[in-house]
């Protein structure tokens, strides 16, 4: 544990990477894109698999247009009839399941319907467990085509016994979401040095990591790839959306959609081991333009980091400036 104690604990707002000179004539020669699993994508970005941030209208247009998604895993009924329209369409299918008993009993259901989903996310707060193990064990040995990611996770250790059971990659955020109160309730999480903690992880990583939650700006998608990430998934920034499936709110002339967590008395419907939040956030338009926006803002990013893709930015020189990057903006 004495990693811990010594480790230097730094967050997004108190990074900033340093500019290699440039060597493209145009950011439009800057190459955003990602290989995940086998596939290729235009940006390492992944909306949430939250029911406030993803639904199947969405997940259709993001697979269509090359983004990577993850489908929510909060109407179990619907997953293998998702996994049909999917394919139906020629597009790949990539759905969540948690790892209560009725999880096995719907990977024997698709085994025995020849529903081979293209990705899989273990998704339960608290991935660095046994049980999540098992799940991977049995995900593996009975749909062992499928990609499977396996999360949440906070540590170097987990890293390896998930990888080690088979996951094919990882998911690196405890408690450093928007509508997160994990550390509160709990004392525990990466909030507050969840950057530092995906560098610790990647260290241990031999397979691609998730950077999840604590994504405030588009910069910080740059600085979850500095520090080790391959995909960065984002809910509340791309909670506020057309598409999104919140409600619009109007108040005092502004418009805000709601976005809750998973782990929310919205989402739970009960107030029972509640780790989030319900809230408002901007209304900004078409997810479409919020996506190419993260794409050009990647472009220059790799510009200053002085390379042609994603690669360049993995080698930047970074400096720790705590707390201080927003201050020319008081
Ligand atoms: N990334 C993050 O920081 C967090 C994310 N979430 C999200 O909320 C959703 C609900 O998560 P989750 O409650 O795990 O899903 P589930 O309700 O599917 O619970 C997972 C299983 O693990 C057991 N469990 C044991 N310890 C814990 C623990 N500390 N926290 C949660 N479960 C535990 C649960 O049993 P029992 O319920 O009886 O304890 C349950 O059987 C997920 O989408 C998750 O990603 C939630 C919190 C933090
Ligand atoms: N502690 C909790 N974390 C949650 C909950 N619902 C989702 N999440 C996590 O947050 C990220 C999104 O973070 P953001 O900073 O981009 O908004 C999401 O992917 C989950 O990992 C919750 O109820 N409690």
């Amino acid at each position: 544990m004495s990693n811990y104690f010594s480790m230097e604990a730094f967050d997004y707002d108190d990074i900033q990477l340093v500019p290699n000179k440039c060597i493209i004539k145009s950011r439009k020669e800057a190459d955003t894109s990602v290989k995940f699993g086998s596939r290729t994508f235009k940006i390492p970005v992944v909306p949430a698999n939250m029911e406030s941030v993803i639904d199947e209208e969405l997940a259709i247009w993001l697979a269509e247009h090359d983004y990577y998604y993850v489908m929510h895993r909060f109407q179990p009924q619907e997953r293998a009839h998702f996994i049909k329209i999917m394919h139906e369409k020629g597009l790949f299918a990539s759905i969540s399941v948690g790892i209560k008993d009725e999880e096995y009993d719907f990977i024997d259901s698709l085994v025995k319907q020849n529903l081979v989903p293209e990705y899989i996310t273990i998704d339960v707060a608290h991935g660095h467990s046994d049980y999540v193990i098992k799940m991977i064990h049995y995900i593996k040995d009975k749909l062992p085509d499928s990609f499977v990611t396996a999360g949440n996770i906070a540590t170097p250790e987990a890293v390896r016994e998930l990888e080690n059971a088979g996951a094919d990659a990882t998911k690196v955020g405890v408690g450093p979401g928007r509508a997160c109160i994990t550390k509160l309730k709990t004392g525990f999480g990466t909030g507050g040095w969840q950057l530092a903690a995906l560098r610790m992880c990647a260290k241990a990583a031999s397979k691609p990591l998730i950077a999840d939650g604590g994504i405030r700006h588009n910069g910080d998608i740059a600085k979850s790839i500095r520090f080790g990430a391959s995909m960065v998934m984002i809910g509340s920034l791309l909670a506020g959306h057309e598409e999104s499936p919140g409600h619009v709110i109007d108040i005092d002339g502004k418009s805000y959609k709601q976005y809750w967590g998973s782990a929310s008395e919205v989402q739970k419907g009960a107030y029972k081991n509640v780790e989030g939040k319900q809230m408002l956030v901007p209304y900004r338009g078409s997810i479409k333009d919020t996506l190419r926006e993260m794409q050009e803002d990647l472009q220059s990013s790799i510009s200053y980091a002085g390379g042609r893709d994603l690669n360049s930015i993995r080698l930047v020189d970074y400096v720790i400036v705590k707390s201080s990057i927003l201050d020319g903006d008081k």
